[in-house]
């Protein structure tokens, strides 16, 4: 059986109640969009999809977090797991926006070094009731050294472009990680197949030796 993927990461969202995270990561996983607002109780929830990136297969874990105050205890522990942080502010919310300083600082403290962060603005089909202009989220994101999409969960836009890029610098920097890993897993299966080769001759060929996974 082929291998289902060759490395995995962990992206965390985050940002206030009702702008989106839900919805995006719906939208995301199973191409479905929920006009109505149903906020993520017990804290954290996640969903899994699997992306082709330079020829590496990516499973990526996607945490959604509440943004409700009263679950930040417990999202906060999650954050020193993440090798990527989604920051989503709702476009036609301005204290969103300004709430994102916080969520930023909480990153900070708790979240690795490494962690890769990208910044999302969603609702941009709303745009008749906007609040925060376009080049105030590309300023914040460029102060924050974060790269900036504005997104739609409901029209479908940006969704996948967004996550793939968070992903992508996920692997970029941890690439010696991941060479390494892919590496020594290549040799792993070389030394299996060779080991068939030498005590048990007749059984030869790729089912057994992909059997290793
Ligand atoms: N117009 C528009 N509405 C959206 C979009 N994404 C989400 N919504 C609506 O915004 C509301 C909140 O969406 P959720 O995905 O539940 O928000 P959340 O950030 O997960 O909220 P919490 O779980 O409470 O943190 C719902 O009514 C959605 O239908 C979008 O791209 N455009």
């Amino acid at each position: 059986m082929a291998k289902q993927y060759d490395v995995l990461f962990r992206l965390l969202m985050l940002g206030d109640s009702g702008v989106g995270k839900t919805c995006m990561l719906r939208r995301f996983t199973e191409n479905e969009f929920d006009s109505s607002h149903i906020s993520t109780i017990a804290g954290i929830d996640f969903k899994m999809k699997t992306l082709e990136i330079d020829g590496v297969k990516v499973r990526v874990q996607i945490w959604d977090t509440a943004g409700q105050e009263r679950y930040q205890t417990i999202t906060k522990q999650y954050y020193r797991r993440a090798q990527g942080i989604v920051f989503v502010y709702d476009i036609t919310n301005q204290p969103s926006f300004q709430h994102l300083a916080k969520w930023v600082s909480d990153v900070d403290e708790y979240a690795p070094d490494m962690v890769q962060r990208i910044l999302v603005g969603n609702k941009c089909d709303a745009e008749a009731r906007r609040q925060v202009t376009k080049d105030q989220g590309s300023k914040l994101a460029e102060n924050y050294g974060m790269e900036f999409f504005e997104t739609s969960a409901s029209t479908n836009s940006c969704i996948v472009e967004s996550f793939t890029r968070v992903t992508e610098l996920v692997l970029q920097a941890y690439k010696r990680d991941v060479d390494s890993l892919l590496g020594s897993l290549d040799e792993y299966l070389d030394k299996i197949a060779l080991e068939d080769d030498r005590f048990a001759p007749h059984i030869i060929g790729d089912s057994q030796k992909n059997c290793a996974c």
